[in-house]
């Protein structure tokens, strides 16, 4: 099947500052993309030119469409949540549901009331009501009802407590996810996301830096737990990162043979905070072992 989405070479410039520098990546159907980066990297500038509310240079398509001349057509089924959830104080929740169910063709009100039924939001209750982390858990269980090829999320769980986040991103799987839709998320949680996500797209300083499928991260990045003595040969297999650790030393290596990795300690995958570190930050000099 073609990609969702499918970005060449994307770039975007605010005066002399390139917040995006040649971009590119495709991200097929049925799949759930973490797009990770530090603050400024260029994540929400990318999402922004995905739906076609900022015009990029490049080539980019979505859902077959160019985002911005073909707007109005790719929002129908695209569904998003930005960073700064926007809904009108005055409107009271059930009103909120209706607005959607009028507007929105694929809106699914059972789903949402559904959704709510988790929360402490009445429906009855009016936004101006609502604390911050409830509006954006009403927002979500709006967005989450629309049955919509493309799922983007900017930040989804920002200022949510941590068990409506957990809650959050289970249902995005149970209930939402199918092999049919496909989601992209940015978040700086995430090890939130590690477990749901299929793929990982680094971005740092407004360029991919690391763009794989989860399960070739095992094959491609291993971790070993070395002790103090075993520094100069694990510095000869040409580590990407070392971090100081309780008895001695993390080393992080990419395309190492894990054969010849076996002698140095224990080998483990990298969980994906200690990657993005690692590929963000590369620390090659070995301090003080604790
Ligand atoms: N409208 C704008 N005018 C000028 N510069 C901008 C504008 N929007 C973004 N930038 C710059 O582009 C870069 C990328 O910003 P962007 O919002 O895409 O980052 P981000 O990865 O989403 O960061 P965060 O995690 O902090 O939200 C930053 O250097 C930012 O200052």
């Amino acid at each position: 099947m073609d990609a969702v989405i499918q970005a060449k070479g994307l770039t975007k410039r605010y005066g002399k500052h390139k917040a995006l520098n040649q971009v590119s990546f495709d991200i097929a159907p049925g799949r759930i993309v973490g797009l990770i980066g530090p603050n400024g990297a260029g994540k929400t500038t990318a999402l922004k030119g995905i739906l076609g509310l900022a015009e990029v240079e490049g080539e980019l398509s979505v859902l077959g469409m160019n985002p911005v001349q073909q707007r109005t057509q790719l929002l129908e089924q695209v569904s998003f949540i930005a960073d700064t959830a926007i809904l009108p104080r005055w409107i009271k929740v059930n009103e909120a549901i209706d607005y959607v169910a009028g507007v929105h063709p694929r809106f699914n009100r059972t789903k949402a009331e559904a959704f709510l039924t988790k929360t402490k939001i009445k429906s009855d209750a009016k936004v101006s009501s609502l604390s911050k982390g409830m509006i954006t858990q009403l927002h979500l269980a709006l967005i989450m009802a629309i049955d919509s090829k493309l799922l983007v999320l900017d930040e989804p769980t920002l200022g949510l407590d941590i068990i409506y986040r957990k809650q959050f991103y289970t249902a995005l799987l149970n209930d939402y996810f199918d092999e049919e839709k496909t989601i992209l998320i940015t978040t700086h949680q995430v090890e939130e996301i590690e477990t749901i996500l299929t793929d990982l797209i680094f971005i740092n300083d407004g360029e991919v830096s690391l763009n794989m499928a989860m399960e070739d991260i095992g094959e491609t990045f291993t971790e070993v737990q070395i002790s103090n003595k075993d520094r100069e040969a694990a510095a000869a297999l040409n580590p990407i990162h070392i971090t100081p650790r309780l008895g001695g030393y993390s080393v992080l290596y990419e395309n190492q043979d894990r054969a010849a990795l076996e002698g140095l300690g224990s080998l483990h995958t990298p969980s994906i905070t200690d990657l993005f570190i690692a590929k963000i930050q590369p620390q090659l000099s070995w301090g003080q072992a604790k």
